[in-house]
C-alpha cells in the first residue's frame, strides 16, 4: 500500500502547550481524507507540518514514502488559512503572479481556471468575486504546479450551502483526476458526503482513523421511548433492562436487540401510555461527538 502522507509519532509543543500528541496519520494515494476536529483540535498545526511551516518537536513526517524534504513541495498544492489574493488584479493576473513565483509556464493558468470553473471570469477583478469564487481562485493557484497531493484547510469556512456543495463537487473531481486530497473541517456535515477516509482529531490526538464506512459500522442501535409517565415507566422497565437511562424527556436503551414489543406490552399492561417508540442507529455526528468527548474509542 502506498502512503502519500505519513506522520510517525508526531508531537508538537508550543512552550507548555501540547498541540499534537503522538499523531500517526496515514493517507493512502487516491483517497479523499477528511481531517475533522473541533476548533483548536490541532488540524492546522498538523497541516502546517506537512507543508514545512512547522517542525516537529518529536516524531517524523514522511511524504510520498520518503522523509520530508523541501523538494516534495513541488508535488503539493495547498490552501491554508484562506487565499492570498490581490483584489485589484484579475483572476488571471493573480494566477500569473503565482505562476511566476512558482516558475511554471503561463499556459497552466487557463488550465487551473478551468479546473475550478472560473475560466469565463478570468478577466474579472478578484475584489468583485464572491467568497466562494475567491476560495476557488485560491485553489486554482494551488493547482498551478499540477500537484499529486492537494491540501485544503477548512475550504468551506464561511461559504453558503451552494458554495459548500460546489466545493464538494470540485474535491470529487480532483480525486477523479488522480489527485489525493486532504481536506480539514470542524463541521462534519460539510465533508461527510465527500470523504472516503476520515481522521478525527481532538485535543491534539487522533481519536479515529480509517474508512468512513467502517466508522459508521461501529455505530450502535438504541431504543428511544417517549411517555408522559417517564419516571413510572423507568421504574417499571429498569429491573428487566438495567442499561435503561433517562435522557431529557426520553427513555433510552442502548444495544437493545428485538425488545420493542416486550417494552410496549409491559408498559400497556400497567396502564402507561407510549407516545413514541423508535429504534435509532447512531449517525456519524453521534459517533463523532462520542469520539471527541470520550477520547477513547478505538
Ligand atoms: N503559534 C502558537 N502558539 C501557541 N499555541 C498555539 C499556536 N498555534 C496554535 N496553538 C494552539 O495549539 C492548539 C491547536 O491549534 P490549531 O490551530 O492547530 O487547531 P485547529 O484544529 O486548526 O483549530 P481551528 O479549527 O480553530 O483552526 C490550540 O490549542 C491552539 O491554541
Amino acid at each position: 500500500m502506498s502512503f502519500i502522507v505519513q506522520t510517525v509519532h508526531l508531537t508538537k509543543k508550543y512552550r507548555n502547550q501540547i498541540a499534537l500528541q503522538n499523531v500517526n496519520l496515514l493517507i493512502e494515494q487516491g483517497t479523499i481524507y477528511g481531517l475533522l476536529g473541533p476548533n483548536g483540535a490541532g488540524k492546522s498545526t498538523l497541516i502546517k507540518h506537512l507543508v514545512g511551516l512547522l517542525r516537529p518537536t518529536e516524531g517524523q513526517v514522511l511524504l510520498f514514502g520518503e522523509p520530508w524534504r523541501r523538494e516534495h513541495l513541488w508535488h503539493i498544492g495547498a490552501l491554508i488559512e484562506g487565499p492570498a489574493l490581490y483584489g485589484h488584479l484579475t483572476a488571471w493576473e493573480n494566477l500569473a503572479v503565482h505562476a511566476t513565483l512558482l516558475g511554471v509556464p503561463k499556459n497552466r493558468i487557463d488550465e487551473a481556471l478551468e479546473q475550478v470553473d472560473l475560466r469565463n471570469v478570468g478577466s474579472k477583478k478578484a475584489a468583485q468575486f464572491s467568497l466562494g469564487m475567491k476560495q476557488r481562485l485560491g485553489i486554482a493557484s494551488a493547482l498551478l504546479s499540477r500537484p499529486k497531493l492537494l491540501i485544503l484547510d477548512e475550504p468551506t469556512n464561511g461559504l453558503d450551502p451552494a458554495g459548500i456543495r460546489e466545493m464538494r463537487g470540485l474535491i470529487h473531481r480532483f480525486c477523479q483526476q488522480g489527485m489525493t486530497v486532504l481536506v480539514s473541517s470542524h463541521i462534519l456535515a460539510e465533508i461527510e458526503q465527500v470523504v472516503t477516509h476520515l481522521g478525527i482529531i481532538s485535543k491534539g490526538q487522533l481519536r479515529y482513523q480509517g474508512r468512513l464506512r467502517d466508522l459508521l459500522a461501529q455505530g450502535q442501535q438504541r431504543v428511544e421511548l417517549e411517555t408522559p409517565q417517564l419516571q413510572q415507566a423507568y421504574r417499571l422497565l429498569q429491573p428487566s433492562f438495567p442499561a435503561l437511562r433517562v435522557e431529557g424527556q426520553k427513555l433510552v436503551l442502548p444495544n437493545p436487540g428485538a425488545v420493542t414489543a416486550q417494552i410496549i406490552s409491559l408498559l400497556t399492561q400497567h396502564g402507561i401510555a407510549v407516545t413514541k417508540i423508535d429504534t435509532v442507529q447512531d449517525d456519524l455526528e453521534t459517533l463523532f461527538l462520542r469520539l471527541v468527548e470520550s477520547g477513547n474509542y478505538r
